[in-house]
């Protein structure tokens, strides 16, 4: 445990028996058990539909580690954990059902900490029904997942709820991304190494790319997934994210106002994309079959639970203007997408061309200088620069080099840890700085909005890519036309 001692939670999990619960809330709070991190009493409850007895979550739950952390389960240490586990069937949208929490909570010595791992459209139920059933007081939290709503008008409208029940500084917005070592690192490199603060505007970046591919399909979560697409799933939210936080202006410090408010000036500033120019900014993607590490996969249409003639997008790629001073004329190209030929999520920053050449022996275009992130996985930052290459004989020759800053080798004795296992702990023992404020969150709606609307209005059908490729050709078309190419 650390030194600072802190109140015990109950920490309910609604949705306990979902994908986000099983694969990363459960794996995340065994982890935490792991490095000692949870405070001796905390207990975890989980809410579902299914009828489950507490074992029988505990064994759910041991499954679970089973099968994402294979040899990571450690025998004393689950004990520990599982006497943590309880179970409460509980129908979410029945407000006379969370009566039954009363029969867990222990609000005089803990600390109630709600997770809504469910779709955002049982929001207002739970609100309401935690309301009704008399279980908050002022010590209670509540840690809504993304996306919030589904557009600007229905996460106006769960804010508005929630804002009926709970204090604003009771909520924690998460962002799983915003817990990530190497989103957290873009604040050092930016604003505590002088050669990255004085370089980074229109003056000497041509453009960046954001990319956040995952190889994985959709696999059993089609109904979830359908009713989202990729742009709600992963644009509005995560990629948004992280370009805030490589065009933010420098913040007066790190307090949650002061970065939630550079944050909202970027997504201010970004250019509107509507019905006039959606096609020349935008591709809407869709896997079909094809295989993806040497694996044969279905197409999406072709998942199991999938309506033959849905036009949901599996991947996006956009070209992004942010029009304020420091990034005018700078393009942030932005792609993600599921069945990738791999899990790769990275910032590259392509610093401009030099004036003039004199090494026209080695190159005849010297190569800009190009800074990438790597969020993950192998985490860490690569600076691509040009070097003498070693040798008394003739004109001085260059040669395009790395200098390569590999967390793992840097960082030997520091385990890197998960987006889910930070916030989580942050959630514990209350502190909000990392999550998201509901202006943040509205203004990315009223960005994306605006794309959403203007291909419903162009009637933009997605465009089909085979899994295990980086999207349709489109998408290399829309940087093409800029005379530019993605870092592949
Ligand atoms: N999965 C992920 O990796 C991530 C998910 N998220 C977000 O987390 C949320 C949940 O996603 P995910 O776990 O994938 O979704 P799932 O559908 O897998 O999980 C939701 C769970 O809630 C249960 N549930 C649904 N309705 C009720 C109800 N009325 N009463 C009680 N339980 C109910 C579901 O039961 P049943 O199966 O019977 O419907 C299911 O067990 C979404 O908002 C998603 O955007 C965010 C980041 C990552
Ligand atoms: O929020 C989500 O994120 C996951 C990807 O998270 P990562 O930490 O593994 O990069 C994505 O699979 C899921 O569709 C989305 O809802």
């Amino acid at each position: 445990m650390s030194n600072n001692t802190y109140k015990p939670c109950d920490f309910v999990i609604y949705g306990a028996l979902g994908d986000l619960s099983k694969r990363k809330l459960l794996i995340s709070l065994y982890r935490l058990e792991k490095h000692n991190l949870i405070e001796a009493d905390t207990r975890i409850i989980g809410v579902d539909r299914l009828a489950e007895t507490s074992q029988g979550f505990i064994d759910i739950a041991y499954k679970s580690l089973q099968s994402f952390l294979n040899n990571e389960i450690d025998d004393k240490i689950w004990a520990q954990f599982s006497q943590r586990l309880s179970y409460l069937k509980i129908d979410l949208t029945q407000a006379a059902e969370y009566q039954q929490l009363h029969s867990v909570l222990e609000p005089e010595s803990r600390v109630m900490v709600n997770y809504l791992a469910v779709a955002p459209f049982l929001f207002k139920s739970i609100c309401q029904g935690l309301h009704s059933s008399g279980v908050i007081n002022s010590e209670t939290r509540l840690v809504m997942e993304k996306p919030i709503g589904h557009d600007l008008k229905s996460s106006k409208e769960i804010n508005d709820v929630v804002t009926e029940v709970f204090k604003e500084e009771q909520v924690y917005r998460i962002d799983h991304y915003l817990g990530k070592e190497t989103v957290l690192n873009l604040l050092a490199l930016r604003f505590a190494n002088s050669i990255f603060t004085t370089n980074w505007n229109h003056n000497t970046i041509d453009h960046i790319q954001i990319t956040v591919g995952e190889d994985i399909g959709i696999e059993g979560r089609w109904e979830y997934f359908d009713k989202t697409g990729q742009l709600r799933d992963m644009l509005q939210n995560h990629l948004l994210q992280i370009l805030t936080f490589v065009a933010m202006e420098p913040p007066a410090d790190l307090s949650a106002e002061s970065i939630h408010s550079e944050k909202i000036k970027v997504l201010k500033a970004l250019r509107p994309i509507t019905a006039r120019n959606v096609e020349e900014k935008t591709v809407r993607g869709q896997y079909t079959s094809g295989y993806v590490n040497g694996k044969e996969v279905p197409g999406y249409l072709e998942e199991v639970g999938a309506n033959v003639s849905s036009t949901t997008e599996t991947f996006v790629a956009i070209r992004v203007d942010i029009d304020n001073w420091r990034w005018a004329g700078v393009p942030f190209y932005m792609r993600t997408g599921k069945r990738t030929p791999n899990k790769r999520t990275e910032i590259v920053v392509n610093f401009k061309q030099l004036p003039h050449n004199i090494f026209k022996d080695s190159f005849r275009n010297l190569p800009a200088n190009k800074l990438v992130i790597h969020l993950q996985p192998n985490e860490g930052v690569e600076v691509m620069m040009l070097n003498k290459v070693p040798g008394i004989d003739g004109n001085i020759k260059l040669q395009n080099t790395k200098l390569d800053l590999s967390f793992s080798e840097t960082f030997k004795n520091n385990r890197i840890f998960g987006g889910y296992e930070k916030l989580i702990l942050e959630a514990l023992r209350g502190n909000p700085t990392l999550f998201l404020s509901r202006e943040e969150i509205e203004q990315a709606w009223i960005w994306v909005d605006s794309i959403l609307s203007a291909w419903a209005n162009n009637h933009t059908a997605p465009k089909p890519y085979p899994a295990g490729s980086w999207g349709p050709l489109a998408s290399v078309a829309l940087l093409a036309r800029d005379g530019r190419g993605w870092e592949e």
